[in-house]
């Protein structure tokens, strides 16, 4: 399969992280989407959590309205964001998995587990032109679960290899990577166009980036912990010289 352009997210939630902190406007998210898009970033992800520990409403407002790139608005599939979605029409959402006492997602979405509440969630979202991505494992049955919903996207969970390549558990790791190379195999044949997040750094970023099937990698939290040595313009430069370097090619231009 000839790879197509790869499409790098900048994920901006942790610059809302530090911001509130001191509860002030300093680091600004909308800032840092600007900054990311002049450096080379295809598209800004931020994630509206439903206890806004980061990125609030505000913020996601600001960005819909300045952003020059699409925005992917992570969210619960919850009945209040799917209001939110609704009203604010982002070019995408990213529907996850929530826990309040979590420290960052911990698993894919259960699609297969909530396919009656999910399916006319989804579908209200597509019909008002919103592109609409599962957030989950790379398991057949999430991706069987989320063409039965109308979902036309899946976005693979790739925490689980990169925690396992960062245990320096070797065996785990090329257990997890394989069940996301056999994923993103089995969700381009079942038609569904294949993101991957969570966790990436530029090492395991260039590993997706050679998997002609993924088409956009969304990316956030080593970003915005590299700019605090590096500059976020740095950061977001050396992420996409390593999925160039996974893809052979260039990353994909808007
Ligand atoms: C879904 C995902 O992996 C991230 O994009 C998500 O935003 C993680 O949650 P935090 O950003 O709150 O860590
Ligand atoms: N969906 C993944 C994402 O947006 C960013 O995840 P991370 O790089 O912050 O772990």
């Amino acid at each position: 399969m000839t790879a197509s352009p790869l499409r790098l997210g900048v994920n901006v939630d942790h610059v809302a992280t530090l911001r509130n902190a001191r509860g002030g406007r300093h680091p600004d998210p909308l800032r840092a989407a600007e900054i990311a898009v002049a450096a080379g970033a295809n598209g800004i992800t931020a994630h509206l959590r439903e206890d806004r520990r980061h990125i609030r409403d505000d913020d996601m407002e600001r960005l819909k309205r300045h952003l020059t790139v699409p925005l992917n608005m992570e969210m619960a599939a919850t009945s209040e964001m799917v209001e939110i979605a609704l009203r604010l029409k982002p070019h995408a959402t990213c529907l996850v998995p929530e826990r309040r006492e979590e420290r960052t997602t911990e698993g894919g979405l259960d699609a297969a587990g909530q396919r009656a509440e999910l399916e006319p969630r989804v579908k209200a979202l597509c019909a008002a032109g919103i592109r609409v991505s599962l957030f989950v494992a790379p398991d057949p049955v999430q991706l069987d679960a989320a063409v039965a919903v109308g979902a036309p996207v899946v976005e693979l969970h790739t925490g689980a290899w990169c925690e396992a390549i960062a245990a320096g558990e070797a065996a785990a790791a090329r257990a997890e990577l394989d069940r996301i190379v056999q994923a993103a195999r089995g969700a381009r044949a079942r038609g569904l166009e294949v993101h991957a997040g969570h966790g990436l750094d530029p090492l395991t970023a260039e590993t997706i980036a050679a998997l002609p099937e993924v088409v956009e990698l969304n990316i956030g939290h080593w970003l915005v912990a590299e700019s605090v040595f590096d500059g976020l313009e740095g950061a977001i430069r050396r992420m996409l010289a390593a999925m160039k370097r996974g893809r052979g090619g260039a990353p994909a231009r808007n």
